[in-house]
């Protein structure tokens, strides 16, 4: 995690321990001050915090300013992350593309970049490579095949990821973890992790872990990711498709609420070949939006929340028993579970 460290003035220079050369910072157990407490401010996986009076020999600080975020995923919960990568196979396990246009969807529902990797290029021909990225040409995604296996355009993978925070997501079996190890060969360069015990909050993500990449920029992988569910919005599932922003770019629908399914005059409906997909995923996301509005009231366990960018996505309302504020004693034995963890 980035952390900028301020200098201890109240120790002479020639008593201070030297900080060590960036970018592989040791880490630090920090704790938060009182007053970024009582503000309410949260420390996330992936800010970029200002540690005062680092204490690098006991491997101590403390927390005393979170830096504004550029963004911040809630699922898994990481501040600063610039981009998704999505790691299909095309082949064992087959690419399917309603399975890969879910996956698209919720990527592009957080506002961020979208990169798609296609691993396990070895196992299919050059035409079919050429078919593939045709099709996926016309949905708005240039894919970078590569085969973590025979090593093909994996530098070119990583060039993508240089100096940003990346989340990498995708299936089962695709080959993320191999694309991890080839490009942190170091496991030890793992920078940040979370605890399931720490990690309890807002959301049920279980375990949140940034590594570091040679080439510098932080890499997450993301269990919590991996199923991802259609909770927007109807009327915002029409923007997490490139090829109808494309045509909306172009021509608005006749209605300003149209849902672009029958309506007259659509600028969207049309002939693109995820058209269906987007039909689909409408009616999922309308029966979701009519369940809350069924439930609506104190019982919901759902609430729409508003992101930035105008978008927004339902999330479970804090259950406030289970999310009460911890005891100090409970803190304190998570942060001696955390210095363990970090120590091991
Ligand atoms: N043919 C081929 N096989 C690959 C390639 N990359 C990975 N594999 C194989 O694919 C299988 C799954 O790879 P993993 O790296 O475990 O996949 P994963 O996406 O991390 O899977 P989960 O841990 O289940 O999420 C392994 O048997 C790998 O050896 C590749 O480029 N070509
Ligand atoms: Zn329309």
């Amino acid at each position: 995690m980035a952390t900028s460290a301020n200098t201890d003035n109240s120790v002479p220079a020639s008593e201070r321990p030297p900080i060590p050369a960036s970018p592989h910072l040791p880490l630090l157990l920090c704790t938060r001050r009182t007053r970024l407490k009582k503000i309410g401010q949260q420390v996330m996986v992936g800010d970029r915090v200002v540690v005062e009076e680092p204490d690098w020999a006991g491997g101590r600080g403390a927390i005393a300013e979170v830096l504004p975020r550029e963004s911040e995923l809630d699922r898994p919960a990481i501040a600063n992350v610039n981009q998704i990568l999505l790691v299909f196979a095309v082949a064992d396990p087959p690419l399917e593309p309603y399975q890969l246009s879910r996956f698209l969807i919720k990527a592009e529902s957080t506002g961020l970049d979208v990169l798609l990797c296609l691993n396990k290029s070895d196992l299919i021909s050059q035409e079919e490579q050429q078919q593939i990225s045709d099709r996926l040409l016309s949905w708005g995604y240039q894919p970078l095949f590569i085969s973590v296996q025979n090593g093909i355009n994996i530098d070119q993978a990583a060039s993508y990821l240089s100096n940003k925070i990346t989340v990498i997501a995708g299936p089962s079996g695709v080959g993320k973890s191999s694309l991890i190890n080839w490009l942190i060969p170091d496991a030890n360069l793992r920078v940040g992790e979370v605890s399931g015990k720490l990690a309890r909050g807002r959301h049920t993500t279980r375990h949140v872990e940034l590594f570091e990449l040679p080439c510098g920029g932080l890499l997450a992988d993301t269990p919590g990711f991996n199923q991802p569910d259609m909770d927007c919005s109807p009327e915002e599932l029409v923007h997490y498709f490139p090829e109808a922003r494309k045509r909306l770019a172009v021509a608005n629908c006749r209605f300003s609420d149209c849902l672009h399914r029958d309506e007259p005059e659509c600028a969207v409906r049309g002939d693109w070949e995820r058209y269906e997909h987007y039909l689909e995923f409408l009616d999922a996301a309308i029966a979701l939006q009519t369940q809350l509005h069924q439930q609506a009231g104190p019982e919901s366990t759902l609430k729409l929340k508003t992101k930035g960018k105008g978008q927004s996505q339902y999330e479970p309302k804090l259950e406030t028993k289970k999310y009460r504020r911890v005891s100090r004693k409970t803190q304190l034995q998570d942060l001696q579970q955390l210095y363990q963890e970090s120590e091991e």
